[in-house]
């Protein structure tokens, strides 16, 4: 198993992620999130953009899986949806890019199969390039695949990708819909791939994600249950104020 892979093994991955508007925008904010995760034991951090990339992998030190969140008019596939943006999130130091796997028809267009295709060509001409200073050897990103069922699982597999997310199961309008997180899609991945499984979405209890690594997760991420305090502040506030 790669030594990356292995490190995460068990672990908790917290996701350190603001939208423009919010009171923790900015690559300061998330890398000071990211700093208090390291220190509660996090073993590596989801974040968004390269800014928040490098930021938080400058400052936390742990292993970084980037995105980049864009949206598009003739498509609702948003996490990393080009070779492009897979290539900056590596050149700003993701260690494992995410991007999203599932089988919604992708921005203008194009395939998983050719954006892959790409991201491999691209890793050739930085490897001789030498463009980062890592070495050569370190610089082929590993590729997360964020998927919604269990044939998306087994296709991105088949595609090549390094390991699997169930980040988007009830984000996908033909995936469960579930309002806790989806362990049988966990369950179902860890015993048809041979591919880690990350448990991911909606995993918002110690004893959940503990539940998660019993259905045979690698490791869980956890996002808005740590790091989303006006999510957090609402339900505790929705909660009085219906007394
Ligand atoms: C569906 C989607 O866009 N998920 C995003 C993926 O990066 C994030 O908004 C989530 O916070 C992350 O997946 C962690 O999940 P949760 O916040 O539920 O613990």
């Amino acid at each position: 198993m790669h030594e990356l892979l292995a490190k995460l093994r068990g672990g908790l991955i917290v996701s350190c992620q603001a939208y423009p508007g919010e009171a923790m925008y900015g690559s300061h904010h998330m890398a000071a999130m990211a700093r208090a995760a390291r220190d509660g034991g996090a073993v590596a951090i989801r974040a968004n953009s390269p800014q928040d990339t490098a930021a938080i992998r400058e400052q936390s030190g742990l292993p970084v899986i980037g995105i980049w969140k864009k949206t598009f008019p003739d498509s609702e596939v948003y996490i990393t949806p080009s070779a492009e943006d897979v290539m900056a999130l590596f050149a700003a130091g993701a260690d494992i890019v995410a991007l999203d796997a599932t089988s919604r028809p992708r921005p203008n267009g194009g395939t998983l199969k050719s954006l892959l295709e790409k991201v491999r060509a691209f890793s050739g001409e930085i490897r001789r390039a030498e463009f980062m200073n890592d070495p050569p050897q370190a610089a082929l990103p590993l590729l997360m695949a964020d998927i919604s069922t269990l044939e998306e699982g087994i296709a991105a597999e088949a595609l090549g990708f390094d390991l699997l997310s169930t980040t988007l199961s009830g984000y996908t309008s033909y995936s469960r819909q579930e309002s806790g997180p989806d362990l049988e899609l966990v369950a179902k991945l860890s015993e048809r791939c041979r591919l880690p499984v990350i448990a991911e979405g909606r995993y918002d209890t110690p004893e959940l994600a503990s539940e998660a690594l019993s259905a045979g997760a690698h490791a869980v991420v956890v996002g808005t249950a740590i790091t989303r305090p006006h999510t957090l502040t609402r339900i505790f506030a929705q909660k009085l104020s219906e007394r």
